[in-house]
């Protein structure tokens, strides 16, 4: 019998890559707390939140339910940028990647039977942003819910003059790394 994969996120990002490589869902979202420790560094974080969001998710369901969760963060000179709380917010982490290049870590957890987690590191490097620039794209509404405040995705790709590591996982799920994670766990693609 097919094993229930549940995504505990809120994340359409999430969905639509999942829906990309053709595995079948439900969606869940949980809610947790999402302050880092004091002095945690960025690696530990990522791990802890998708850690979290899968457990906490685990809870409404059978054992041995999959859950899949993730947690992206872009990590600028191993600072934490999550996501933007205002427009000041936003302004300031736009104008803290401009001209220079930085890291989007993803952890994606997945528990059944057993628990297994990855991480995906990309590194992007954005162009020099002008105030006008980062002021048109903060009303664009796309920086609101997006770690680092920018979509590659979106309006955000003109900003980033190259990467190096996992488009998917910048976007918030890593395809590689989640099908890898799913195989080991008995779920595939369907036909
Ligand atoms: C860097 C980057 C992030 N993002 C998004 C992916 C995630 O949705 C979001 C990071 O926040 P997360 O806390 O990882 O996820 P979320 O709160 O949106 O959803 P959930 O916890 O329910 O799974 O930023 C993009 O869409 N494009 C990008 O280029």
């Amino acid at each position: 019998m097919a094993t229930t994969l549940i995504l505990a996120s809120a994340s359409p990002r999430r969905q639509e890559l999942l829906n990309q490589i053709a595995i079948r869902y439900h969606v869940h979202p949980t809610a947790i707390d999402e302050t880092p420790y004091d002095n945690e560094d960025p690696l530990s974080y990522v791990k802890r939140m998708a850690e979290e969001k899968s457990a906490a998710c685990a809870l409404h369901f059978p054992e041995h339910t999959a859950i899949l969760a993730a947690d992206t963060s872009v990590v600028v000179n191993q600072h934490i940028l999550g996501k933007p709380t205002d427009k000041h917010d936003a302004i300031r982490m736009l104008r803290s990647l401009s001209g220079i290049t930085h890291w989007v870590y993803t952890a994606v957890s997945l528990r059944s039977h057993k628990h297994d987690l990855v991480v995906s590191k990309s590194e992007v490097t954005f162009k020099p942003l002008s105030d006008a620039e980062i002021d048109a794209y903060w009303q664009s509404g796309e920086p609101l819910d997006k770690a680092g405040a920018y979509a590659i995705q979106g309006r955000g790709g003109i900003f980033v003059s190259h990467i190096n590591g996992s488009f998917s996982g910048i976007v918030g799920l890593p395809l590689y790394e989640t099908s890898q994670l799913l195989a080991l766990h008995g779920i595939y693609p369907t036909v």
